[in-house]
């Protein structure tokens, strides 16, 4: 088992790249199967964790995926002829559950193993099943999986859906399969997160007609068939966002290179809300100093609101801040799992249900840690960063699954850190 050994109190400093974001790429990899001519050469796709299982997912479907260099990957859909995605890679990573769409669309059926809940939450999946059934299919959910028929020779058929939860996942395993449906399907209360409009554009790219991505209404116009597209991956809005605040922990002065301000609106937000500078121009963003002399009330919230996948690293940065900060979680019903580990450090925190009472310390103290999920981890090495003495971060297939090298990127900025085994 590897782990982090930090050690707390270097000033980071310096410029740090953004990688493809995560969340944008496995929707995309998903979509690519959709593309029954041609194929896909998918650019600034991060090797993550995540990537190379939701890669071994496709390629079990009949996609051939080839790995070019660092960050680009060609897929071949042509030969896509399987329609039960592999159990134990679906089960690996709930983010799988995204070729049921694609798969059905083009296959005419699909199944799916259940994908269940996580250290977060329960994450149920009513939502795309609803939308599979609203565009003609027969939905059985049972034994652990979910299978999905067209009736023999049909299409899925374009359709009106309201999702009663603005779900990123059911807004794109929807457009997805409504892409290749008979006429136009309009998806309302949609979600508008930017890798919803990534995923749109590489549609787009691939002959699909999606209209209103990045809104709450997204109209489709189906077409009968999908070709391979080149495409560009955005940048990581989370992976930037957690790089401006492991800055701010330090009192650092770091550039985070690639970063796309509007993205991040609401963690920047607050971070001058506690007296943090940032200088934001078109190719990144700058952090100044730290880590704040303000509390803050932080509320998670669907795009544009402030990202449940920034709550853990903004609350690892309020413990130190003087005064009673508020963390809100509305997104999901249990992600304070790293509160006790933040705890383990000297951190003053008290949850009540879903919100999170932080007064702050002065300082934060070394100690050995665990990280439940991904954010939870990267909360920890910020903390850790931030702390006295040395912390020891264990958990770290977790952070893989989202972070690129994030020893190798901090080191670079000045940071004591290291992977053992
Ligand atoms: C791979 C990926 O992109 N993951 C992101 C995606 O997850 P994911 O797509 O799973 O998140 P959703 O937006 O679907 O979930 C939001 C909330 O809706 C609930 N829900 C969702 C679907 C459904 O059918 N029924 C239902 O009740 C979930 O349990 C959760 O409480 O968006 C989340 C919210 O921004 C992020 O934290 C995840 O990092
Ligand atoms: C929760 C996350 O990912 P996933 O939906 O893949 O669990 C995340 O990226 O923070």
């Amino acid at each position: 088992m590897s782990k982090f050994l930090i050690r707390g109190g270097n000033r980071l400093s310096g410029s740090v790249k953004v990688d493809g974001a995560k969340n944008a790429v496995l929707p995309i990899l998903a979509a690519s199967i959709l593309a029954s001519e041609g194929t896909s050469t998918i650019e600034d796709v991060p090797w993550l964790a995540d990537v190379e299982t939701i890669s071994e997912v496709i390629g079990c479907l009949g996609a051939e995926v080839r790995r070019e260099g660092d960050s680009v990957l060609h897929i071949d859909s042509r030969n896509v002829n399987e329609w039960i995605a592999n159990e134990s890679l679906v089960r690996k990573m709930r983010a799988s559950f995204l070729v049921m769409g694609p798969l059905l669309a083009r296959m005419g059926k699909a199944r799916v193993a259940l994908p269940g809940g996580c250290a977060i939450g329960a994450r149920p999946v009513d939502q795309h099943i609803k939308g599979f059934q609203a565009l003609g299919a027969e939905v059985d959910v049972g034994h652990g999986h979910v299978e999905a028929r067209l009736p023999e020779g049909r299409r899925l058929q374009g359709t009106r859906i309201y999702l009663d939860i603005q779900s990123v996942g059911a807004t794109q395993n929807i457009m997805m399969a409504a892409s290749l449906a008979e006429g136009r399907t309009i998806i309302e209360n949609a979600a508008k997160e930017p890798e919803i409009v990534d995923l749109a554009n590489y549609l787009n790219a691939m002959g699909a007609n999606v209209r209103g991505a990045g809104t709450d209404v997204i109209r489709i116009e189906g077409v009968e068939s999908l070709r391979g597209a080149n495409h560009a991956v955005i940048p990581d809005r989370i992976q930037a966002g957690t790089f401006l605040i492991a800055s701010a922990m330090t009192g650092g002065d770091v550039y985070v290179e690639g970063a796309i301000s509007n993205h991040l609106k609401p963690v920047i937000a607050k971070m001058k809300e506690a007296g943090i500078q940032i200088e934001e121009d078109v190719n990144g963003i700058r952090v100044i100093g730290g880590p704040g002399n303000k509390h803050l009330d932080v509320k998670t919230l669907p795009y544009p609101g402030f990202p449940t996948d920034m709550q853990a690293q903004m609350m690892a940065l309020l413990t130190v801040l003087p005064g009673n900060s508020l963390v809100t979680e509305s997104v999901f019903e249990n992600r304070f799992m790293h509160v006790a580990e933040l705890q383990r450090m000297g951190a003053d925190i008290k949850v009540e249900g879903r919100t999170a009472l932080i007064t702050g310390v002065p300082i934060l103290t070394g100690a050995g840690v665990t990280a439940s999920d991904l954010r939870a981890g990267a909360a920890l090495v910020i903390a850790g960063l931030g702390a006295q003495g040395e912390t020891e971060v264990n958990g770290l297939h977790h952070i893989d699954r989202g972070y690129l090298r994030l020893e190798d990127k901090l080191r670079e900025i000045g940071a004591d850190i290291e992977r053992v085994e």
